[in-house]
């Protein structure tokens, strides 16, 4: 079931929430809304669920326009950070929840809804925890239960928001891995809001991009990463160093460094070089573009991260190296830097 939205507009009072919001998500994929706090990803996520309703535009859930459509009426799970477990209710109470306040004509049996619940607990993996209440689960084991209780009703649409916000790290990690193996298991489509980058880059097929309520860019992890289209996507996915350089006659200038550039009007441009973007040089060779000091040496893995001073500008870069081709670094001392490659934006 694909998830269409089409020039979608919102306003609370003068504020433009969301500006001319067009999104497909094809059926079976997981997408992510990330972005800053306030972008807007949890006001388009209630007009899709229909909890709120856009000012103008469209939204097309498989095919039919619920644009109108109350929230009931467009079979969709969802899990919201404010829905949190019915506290008087066992775990096995709350998954069968949904079911239990659907009209009597369409109503499983009790059955039924017994073996759907219990099939959902082993699929979050805690059917031993059926009697217990929540107060006596883990956060994280309370989260697998409210993703349960927004499966009950079999929707082939899931949105979620924040769904694992207030868990310490190592379970987050845990739980979205869990969370991606059971979306392909039940073949749903999922629209997940998240502002953890890197919950979004591990987990989703695509990823939507918003700041202040518009669509920077949609991509893969890859494409965002190495093809930003905007400064904006360039700073907020994986780290950079940017540069701010005038061009001048087709040439890149900052400071004494020159990069060919095929711009022809004089004008300020932006470049961006990733931390694995950089030659580093320990002689001063020529043609560097920082002359820098090593500050903080980190190994990760195979390579090691520094954290460089440029001497010149009192700023601080990182910089990726692998070992084998560099040898050996010590803190204080001096590099000469060249990048490998630079995304220029017009300032
Ligand atoms: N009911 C409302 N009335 C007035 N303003 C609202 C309302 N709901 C949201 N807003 C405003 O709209 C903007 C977008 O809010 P939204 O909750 O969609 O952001 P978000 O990207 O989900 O942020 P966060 O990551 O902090 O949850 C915010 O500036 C918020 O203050």
């Amino acid at each position: 079931m694909s998830i269409h939205v089409n020039h979608i507009e919102k306003y609370f009072g003068n504020f433009h929430a969301l500006k001319n919001i067009s999104l497909t998500v094809q059926t079976g994929s997981l997408v992510s809304l990330l972005g800053p706090s306030g972008c807007g990803k949890t006001t388009l996520l209630r007009i899709i669920a229909g909890l709120e309703f856009a000012d103008s535009g469209q939204v097309v859930l498989n095919g039919k326009d619920v644009t109108d459509k109350k929230v009931q009426d467009r079979k969709i799970g969802f899990m919201f950070q404010s829905y949190a477990l019915f506290r008087h209710m066992s775990v096995f109470d709350n998954v069968a929840f949904g079911l239990t306040v659907l009209p009597k004509a369409i109503r499983p049996s009790k059955d039924e809804i017994h073996q759907r619940v219990m099939d959902l607990l082993r699929l979050i993996q805690l059917p031993h925890l059926a009697k217990a209440f929540p107060h006596q689960l883990s956060g994280g084991q309370r989260q697998r239960v409210a993703l349960a209780r927004s499966l009950a009703v079999k929707p082939s649409i899931l949105l979620l928001d924040e769904p694992f916000g207030a868990l310490d790290a190592k379970v987050r990690k845990e739980l979205r891995l869990w969370l991606r193996d059971i979306h392909h298991e039940l073949n749903i489509t999922s629209l997940l809001v998240t502002h953890d980058q890197e919950e979004a880059l591990e987990i989703s097929d695509q990823i939507v991009v918003m700041n202040h309520g518009q669509i920077e860019q949609l991509g893969d992890a890859a494409e965002l990463y190495h093809q930003p289209k905007t400064p904006f996507v360039t700073e907020f996915i994986g780290e950079v160093s940017k540069f701010t350089g005038i061009v001048e006659q087709g040439i890149w200038r900052y400071g004494k460094f020159e990069y060919p550039l095929s711009i022809t009007q004089n004008t300020s441009v932006i470049g961006y070089v990733r931390p694995h973007e950089w030659r580093v040089n320990k002689e001063n060779s020529g043609g560097s573009m920082l002359e820098v000091e090593i500050k903080h040496i980190h190994h990760v893995g195979a390579l090691i991260r520094l954290t460089v001073l440029d001497l010149l500008t009192p700023h601080f870069h990182e910089v990726i190296v692998s070992p084998d081709e560099e040898g050996h670094y010590v803190l204080g001392q001096k590099l000469f830097l060249i990048p490998k490659n630079i995304q220029f934006f017009t300032d």
